[in-house]
Parts: C-alpha cells; structure tokens; sequence
C-alpha cells in the first residue's frame, strides 16, 4: 500500500433514498495516521458518511475508492444485540471474525481493559462498553478505524479518555481513523481536519479553522458564537500510582506545576487534579448529570448497526 495514497477517498458522492439526497456531493480522503472527524447537527449525515466509507451504503452519485488490500475496523453508532442474551467481551471480539487468545489479549490490552475479557457486556460502563468496541475493531490490525460517536453513554472525563486513547491508538498503530462526533464543541486536539456537514459539506479544515469559519457558525448558530473549546493535552507530567507527579525533567513532586500542560482553560479540575477544557459553560451540567444509560444507547431492538467489518 502506498504510504501517501489516500486509505479511502469519498469523491462528489451521494446517496439517495425515499426520493431525496441524504448526502449529496461529499468529497474526503482519510490518510495513514489522520484522525479526520465529521461533525455536524442531527441528521446531517455524518452515519450516511461513513457507511458510504464502509462501503456499507452504495453511492448513488459520485465513487468511494479505497486503497488496494484495505482493512477496516468499524465502531456503529447502533447495535443489535439481544441484551437477554449473556455475552462476554471476549465473544464479541470473535462474533465476526476468528481470533487467536494472544490477539483477543492484546486488543483489551491496547484499549486498557484486559481484566474485562470474561465480563458480561450488559454489566459493563459505558466506557468499558465503548472500550470493548474498539478492541473488537482493533483486533483484526486495521488500516482504517471508523468510530460512529465513540464516546456516546460516557460522561465528560471519560469522553477525554476515549479521546485520548483513540489518539493512542492512531500513533500506535498508525492507522488512518474516521471519527463521527456529535459534540460541537468538544473535539479533540489531535483531530487533524474537521469536516462539517449538513448533507453537503459545509466548511472543513482544522478544528480551530472550523471553529472561525462563516459557514460553521451559520449552520449551528448561536451555538457557535461561544467558545470553541478543543481538548487539547500535553504530556509534560505523569501522575504516579502514589500521587506523586512526574515531570519532563524527571523530577517528582507531590503537586503538579501551575504551568504544566492541562492547566489551561477552564478553573474546574477533574479527579486526577488537572484542569479540564472548558465545554463551553456545559462541562459542570455534563459533569453532574447522569450520562444516558449504556442499554438505551446500543440500539436494543432497533436492528440497526450490524457489526460489519470487511476486507478487500
Ligand atoms: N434508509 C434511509 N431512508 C430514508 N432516509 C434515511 C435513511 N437513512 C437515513 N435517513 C435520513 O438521512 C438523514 C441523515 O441521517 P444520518 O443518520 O446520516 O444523520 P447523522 O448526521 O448521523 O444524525 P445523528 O447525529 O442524529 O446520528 C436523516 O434525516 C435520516 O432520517
């Protein structure tokens, strides 16, 4: 595979359905190690967008190429899954595709829930839930990573943490990822473009472009006249099992420094004592209130979101 050929290139595509484009003229390309993000209101379609990268979706207009050999890891916004049913993690890992115990390891490994390969899925967090999705899409070494709102049913420090592992993986792996976000406001710093649709695409460029442009600021309004806040983090210091704080230099201390890397933005810290990105006056209320349940948002009984996973 090419290293500089786009791992999946969307040209003017469309898709039409019922009698009316759901996305019409869609143009983007993924490449090795780019997180590429959608962003957009409901029913922009940002899900048509990468079914039709997924080659889920068929396009009525225009060609989704990929690159020759591509393996693809998908994380669907919805799934079917009989929830009466026991279903460990490791199972879903192998639903689809066979894997060894070495493989299954890893991949819970990677994601950090290697003690979970036995759990129950509908005893799991949502973050643990979310985790176990992104070690079944990483277990089969993807080229490309598509995640439909990866860090839905989590709450506000865990959506950082999702975020910060998806950016782990990415430089880990150096697979190309397509990520779909519903959070206007919250997007990670390691996004490398944001493309923002609302059945065409509406302006795209790096977050911070994105975030200044006429046409962002048009389709969500108001909204998008607050602050823009882009979680962004720096690993200048590393806090130790004990409390302590490790810095760049080696040096430890019991306290982190006023200027280190997170201490920035917002005055509220989370638990680990870092100051969290402020989410535009929304971080406390996401804080306080109970995230949707992780049952309400895996699609029970809607029959949407197959698992699919393919190779070409
Ligand atoms: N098979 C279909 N037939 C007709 N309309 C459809 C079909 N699939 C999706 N739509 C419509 O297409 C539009 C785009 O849907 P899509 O799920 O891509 O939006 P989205 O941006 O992902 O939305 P959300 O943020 O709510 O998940 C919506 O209006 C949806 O109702």
């Amino acid at each position: 595979m090419l290293k500089s050929a786009p791992l999946i290139e969307i040209r003017n595509a469309g898709v039409f359905r019922s009698g009316k484009w759901l996305v019409r003229d869609i143009s983007l390309q993924v490449m090795r190690g780019e997180i590429v993000t959608l962003i957009g209101p409901n029913g922009a379609g940002k899900s048509t967008t990468a079914k039709l990268a997924l080659k889920v979706l068929k396009p009525d207009a225009g060609e989704v190429i990929d690159a020759p050999g591509l393996k693809v890891g998908y994380v669907p916004q919805k799934l079917a899954i009989d929830w009466t049913m026991p279903l460990s993690v490791e199972r879903l890992i192998t639903l689809t595709s066979s894997h060894t115990k070495q493989e299954i390891a890893q991949a819970l490994e990677a994601v950090g829930i290697p003690h979970l390969a036995k759990a129950e899925l509908r005893h799991l967090s949502g973050g643990e839930f979310q985790r176990a999705l992104l070690a079944r899409a990483i277990a089969r070494k993807p080229d490309v990573l598509v995640l439909d709102e990866p860090v839905q049913g989590v709450d506000f420090t865990g959506e950082a943490a999702l975020y910060e592992l998806i950016e782990k993986l990415r430089d880990t792996t150096h697979c190309g990822v397509l990520l779909v976000s519903h959070d206007l406001h919250l997007v990670m710093a390691a996004t490398d473009r944001v493309i923002c649709l609302n059945g065409h695409v509406c302006c795209s460029g790096t977050p911070k472009d994105v975030a200044a442009s006429t046409e962002y600021a048009k389709l969500f309004g108001p909204r998008a006249a607050r602050p823009f806040a882009v979680y962004e983090h720096h690993h200048d210091h590393t806090h130790l099992p004990d409390g302590r704080v490790r810095h760049a230099d080696g040096s430890t201390t019991d306290h982190c420094y006023e200027h280190d890397g997170h201490h920035h933005g917002s005055p509220s810290s989370d638990p680990s004592g870092h100051l969290l990105p402020v989410k535009n006056g929304e971080k406390e209320e996401a804080a306080t209130s109970m995230p949707p349940s992780p049952r309400s948002l895996r699609g029970e009984g809607k029959g949407e979101g197959q698992i699919a996973e393919r190779k070409h």
